[in-house]
């Protein structure tokens, strides 16, 4: 039935996202923007398995997600198979806006940077989640990797409210069901599997935009 499929593709679940970053890479250690966009598609429902409070941080990503989608998608789709074509491509044609923003706000590297950026708040938060004991605080958690990340980049109202938002996080079981891993012992190791996945993919990205100088994209 069309609805209980719609109801499932909703539903997160680890494993899941931990496949699809599996595909994130090709021989040549490229990264796939599809792929890539389907793991945070992945992670996205799970934000909203959490709750409404969580809305304006889906929002943002899902809006990021699109963008890349539409690039994807169009008709030079296949200058964005993988995060190293777009940034020639884009960079070739000047379709990036380098200093300040200007006819370019959305492009395809601006826009992954964001997420890029993202990624390395999820590395840290799911690295202390699989080290952490049962009587952790995952607001804690979320909060500490958060400060090694992403605040950096975010001005003082967006640190905020995503300060607010980190302290309604459910505890550490219930964050685990949500993962929907079972048996739930199977949550460590599969984040044991799943951390370096996402890591690799991270410093590939890092380093791509770092030789390319792109770090800092308004
Ligand atoms: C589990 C708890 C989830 C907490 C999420 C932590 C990240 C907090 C990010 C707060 C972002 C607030 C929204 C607005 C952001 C934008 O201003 C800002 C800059 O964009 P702009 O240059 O276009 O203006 N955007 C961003 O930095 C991108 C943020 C994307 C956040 C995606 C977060 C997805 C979280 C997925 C959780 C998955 C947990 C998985 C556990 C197995």
């Amino acid at each position: 039935m069309a609805g209980s499929v719609t109801a499932e593709e909703q539903k997160f679940c680890l494993k899941e996202v931990l496949d699809t970053f599996k595909l994130c890479l090709t021989e040549n250690k490229e990264v796939y923007l599809e792929h890539y966009v389907a793991g945070w598609r992945g992670l996205v429902k799970f934000l909203n398995s959490l709750g409404s409070i969580f809305g304006f941080i889906s929002k943002d990503a899902v809006n990021k997600i699109q963008i890349l989608v539409t690039y994807l998608n169009g008709e030079n789709g296949s200058q964005y198979v993988t995060v190293q074509s777009m940034v020639k491509y884009e960079l070739d044609n000047e379709l990036v806006d380098i200093t300040r923003r200007g006819s370019h706000p959305e492009s395809g590297c601006r826009t992954l940077l964001r997420l890029h950026r993202a990624l390395r708040w999820l590395e840290l938060f799911l690295e202390r989640l699989r080290t952490s004991s049962e009587d952790s605080k995952t607001s804690v958690m979320c909060a500490e990797a958060y400060n090694e990340s992403l605040a950096k980049h975010h001005p003082w109202v967006i640190r905020k409210a995503a300060g607010m938002a980190f302290c309604v996080l459910p505890g550490r079981p219930a964050f685990f069901e949500v993962m929907n891993v079972s048996p739930p012992e199977q949550v460590v190791p599969m984040l044991g599997e799943a951390i370096p996945l996402i890591s690799e993919v991270y410093q590939v990205t890092e380093g791509l935009y770092a030789q390319h100088n792109l770090l800092d994209l308004p």
